[in-house]
């Protein structure tokens, strides 16, 4: 059976990637996903801004929800404090592989803890196995149609605190107009638009951060 998109990936990565160093690993995913095919990683020009605001809440506990090939958490968690730690959850199993190896080449694993299921069911499990006591940073980057519910979900299970940043991949492509309507109609969060581009192409997009008032 022919190689996956992302298997391919992983290779591109595990031949050209300098080990070791976070960077080189972006680079090289970039470099393959706007030559050869497009994927959809955050991507260099999102991944900016995702930067410029994680460094910004230097955060110590951050969840990903969807891993993919692994390149956002690598994005994050190269920034992150010594003692930080990211946890990323990802429900489909090639997928969750593949990342971790890549998340490995990066030299980044004692960081990056992938969490592999769906994660309507893995938010409720934070607090008790996995050690989390609140979250300092959300990034959001599954199907955008779990956006809205799995910060509900977040809430409910008592896992924002005052100041806990979410931060929403593609709220304008594909879009996730229930969750922008949640966020942005609700007193118990300060929202802002960052608008630019979909990864790889000119086509419009946007990342909402959506800081929690508690
Ligand atoms: C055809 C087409 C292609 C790309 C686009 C443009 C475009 C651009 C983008 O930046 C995009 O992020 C997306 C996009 O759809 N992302 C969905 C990303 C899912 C990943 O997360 C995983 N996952 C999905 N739900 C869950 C869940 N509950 N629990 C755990 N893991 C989950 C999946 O297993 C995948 O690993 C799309 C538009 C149209
Ligand atoms: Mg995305």
């Amino acid at each position: 059976m022919d190689q996956s998109k992302e298997q391919r990936i992983l290779n591109t990565v595990s031949y050209n990637a300098v080990k070791g160093d976070p960077e080189s690993v972006m680079k090289c995913i970039d470099k393959y996903c706007s030559q050869y095919e497009w994927a959809m990683n955050v991507g260099d020009e999102k991944g900016l801004i995702l930067d410029k605001i994680v460094e910004e809440a230097d955060p110590s506990v951050v969840l990903e929800l969807g891993t993919y090939c692994g390149y956002s958490a690598i994005r994050i968690a190269r920034l992150l404090k010594p003692k930080a730690r990211l946890l990323t959850i990802e429900f489909n199993p090639e997928f969750a592989s593949i990342a971790k190896e890549i998340i490995d080449i990066a030299g980044l694993s004692d960081k990056v803890t992938i969490l592999e299921g769906h994660s309507e069911d893995i938010i409720p499990q934070l607090k008790k196995k996995y050690e989390v006591e609140t979250l300092d940073f959300v990034f959001l980057d599954h199907w955008k149609e779990r956006y809205a519910p799995d910060t509900v979900l977040l809430e409910e299970c008592g896992l924002l605190r005052k100041g806990s940043i979410l931060l929403a991949d593609n709220v304008v492509f594909p879009g996730a107009p229930e969750f922008l309507k949640y966020v942005r109609n609700n007193q118990r969060f300060e929202c802002t638009s960052y608008p630019s581009h979909l990864e790889y192409m000119q086509v419009e997009d946007a990342m909402e951060k959506a800081v929690y008032l508690g």
